[in-house]
């Protein structure tokens, strides 16, 4: 169900703001494991996860028992074949924060609008305000666990261009020229592996960029790099109080490849929702994070690798917030597909 091809002509030139994430007090799971064996049926069994969430109420004992189990998903990946790709760099792995001007891209009123459009399928805005906060959007299906719900909102998202126009805009505005910056950064300082598929990611020591610094590094041997990004993007609604929750997992499970960065955003704001993604930092670290990000902020992280999980909104606003994965260049591989995944997201390819 892929969609390649595409390219968009016009790029706007307008560099994001980047800036590598703020060290915070992480959460720690008690036992810091290896990737290998994170995931097997006993290792994930009742680990308690405490203190920093509870500041924010958030019930992440539920969550910690959802990796009880190896998934099929990780079943599956012992046996299939890996993609043909080298490791991306270390500078591109780890977590970033990019900033995105809210008047430009409007996110949010494309996502009022988007579940707006929705007429009552999914849920209602209260009635008779003239003004209609994301946060008091009231899902009347359960749309953040149910499957069936959920693709009602995928195929309205699909189906919404105005939605799909913002996102794209934001995508090849800000999302995509950061990518650019960081590779170009990469290659300036390993001058020899410039235009090469395969090089050793262990090049670059600490492995920390600011894309200012990489794009004007850019200029003299910028030569036009491939992105392969979701499309389209993946939007969630989590309403509150409930107890649900979304499981650890990496995405790996779900057929994506290590090629692919994360991108997450929040369109609600933070401070009402007290929810949001929680990341480690590295495979296996189990150092988990709250990307308590606001809206006009992007987080960007290796989520093909890094587990990472929402815990159950315990405040009476909804969660909404968009992610999406892109494919970097010659670390993607276009040809190889999770035979096991049930379905697959599409993508659309542009060159930069
Ligand atoms: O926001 C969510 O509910 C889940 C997000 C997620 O798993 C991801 O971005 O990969
Ligand atoms: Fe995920």
């Amino acid at each position: 169900m892929t969609s390649h091809g595409e390219a968009h002509a016009e790029v706007n030139q307008r560099r994001p703001v980047v800036e590598k994430r703020q060290p915070r007090a992480p959460l720690r799971l008690p036992e810091r494991r290896q990737l290998e064996t994170s995931h097997d049926a006993h290792s994930c069994a009742r680990e308690p996860l405490t203190s920093a969430s509870a500041q924010e109420g958030q019930s992440v004992a539920a969550v910690s028992e959802s990796c009880r189990q190896l998934t099929k998903g990780e079943l599956f990946l012992q046996s299939e074949p890996r993609p043909n790709a080298p490791p991306l760099p270390a500078c591109l792995r780890s977590e970033r924060r990019l900033y995105f001007d809210t008047a430009q891209h409007q996110l949010y009123q494309a996502a009022c609008a988007l579940l707006k459009r929705t007429g009552d399928r999914l849920g209602t805005f209260p009635a008779g305000s003239s003004v209609t906060p994301l946060e008091d959007f009231q899902p009347t299906v359960d749309v953040f666990r149910s499957f069936k719900a959920r693709q009602i909102l995928y195929r309205a998202v699909a189906e919404d261009a105005s939605f799909l126009e913002a996102y794209e805009q934001l995508v090849c505005s800000v999302v995509l020229p950061y990518l650019k910056g960081m590779l170009e950064a990469h290659e300036r300082d390993c001058p020899s592996v410039a235009g090469h598929a395969a090089f050793a990611d262990e090049s670059i020591a600490g492995g920390g960029y600011h894309v200012a610094v990489s794009c004007r590094a850019a200029g003299s041997f910028s030569s036009p790099k491939r992105f392969f990004y979701q499309f389209p993007p993946s939007v969630r609604v989590q309403p509150g109080p409930r107890d649900h929750f979304g499981r650890r997992h990496r995405d790996a499970e779900y057929g994506h490849q290590e090629g692919e960065i994360n991108f997450w955003m929040p369109l609600t704001a933070h401070v009402l929702t007290r929810t949001c993604l929680w990341v480690e930092s590295t495979p296996g670290a189990h150092d988990f994070h709250p990307l308590d990000i606001p809206y006009g902020c992007i987080a960007a992280f290796h989520g093909t690798l890094c587990q990472h999980f929402v815990p159950p909104n315990s405040t009476s606003y909804t969660r909404v917030s968009l992610d999406f994965r892109v494919g970097v260049d010659s670390y993607f591989d276009p040809s190889w597909q999770f035979k096991s995944a049930k379905a697959q997201h599409g993508r659309k390819e542009m060159s930069l």
